[in-house]
């Protein structure tokens, strides 16, 4: 379902050299797969999951969704495309504050080319525990209960693929298997395949794939401390 083939990556430095960031021979990503991503700081985690999305442009190589070769696409289509098909969880959750829970959700449905939904938009924070919250903004809600919602809207509009890039770092401990439990069990029940970066070692052993990216990858990162 996801497929990447000789992606490289560089950013370049002040100086003006190019500091090689990642060198993916292949990567694999089957449909409604689950699987973590690891690694050191900074050793391109992030800017694996931009690459994905499209948020940043490979310097060579190929990236392919759903039979669709993203990296070839115009940045009109790639956003078109990311709309349509992927989802996000950040660790700041993102929500918009002048908007209620289902309103948030339903901005997750914007440029799909699609009408808004919202009987889906509440489907999916009954199925996240929110069905009493539909109306309330996010300062009227827990940290938790704001993380639920932001899952709720990365799977707005019925992505195949869902990016979760430290969901559970502004969790407390004591939520943080909530969090992971609702996203594995919504991912299943829709059949989306997640990637997840996590640095939690409770996070990633309960995942069945769990890939270190300084084996995936060939740069061998500069120690960021
Ligand atoms: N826009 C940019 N321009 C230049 N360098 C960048 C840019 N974005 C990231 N980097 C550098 O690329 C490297 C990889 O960054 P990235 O954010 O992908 O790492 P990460 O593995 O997600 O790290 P962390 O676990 O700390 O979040 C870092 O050394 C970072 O400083």
């Amino acid at each position: 379902m996801l497929t990447l083939t000789d992606v490289k990556k560089s950013y370049r430095e002040p100086g003006g050299d190019r500091m090689p960031i990642l060198d993916v021979p292949h990567f694999e990503v089957q449909q409604g797969e689950q699987v973590v991503i690891r690694g050191r700081s900074g050793c391109g985690k992030t800017t694996l999951l931009n690459a994905i999305s499209g948020l940043t442009t490979i310097d060579s190589g190929a990236i392919t969704i759903a039979g669709v070769e993203v990296t070839r696409l115009p940045e009109s289509g790639r956003d078109r495309f990311r709309a349509r098909k992927l989802g996000f969880v950040f660790q700041t959750f993102n929500l918009l504050p002048a908007f209620t829970a289902v309103e948030n959700v339903m901005l997750g449905m914007t440029f799909t080319g699609q009408p808004k939904d919202r009987g889906r938009a509440e489907e999916l924070l009954g199925k996240v525990g929110l069905g009493h919250r539909l109306h309330h903004k996010p300062q009227a809600m827990s940290v938790g209960e704001q993380q639920r919602t932001a899952v709720a809207r990365a799977l707005a509009n019925k992505p195949i693929l869902l990016l979760a890039d430290e969901p559970t770092a502004n969790v407390d401990p004591a939520h943080q298997q909530q969090v992971v439990d609702l996203l594995r069990e919504v991912c299943r029940d829709e059949n989306v395949a997640m990637l997840l970066v996590t640095h939690s070692p409770e996070v990633s052993d309960q995942f069945d794939r769990v890939e270190h990216l300084e084996e995936v990858n060939r740069v061998v990162a500069a120690v960021s401390h």
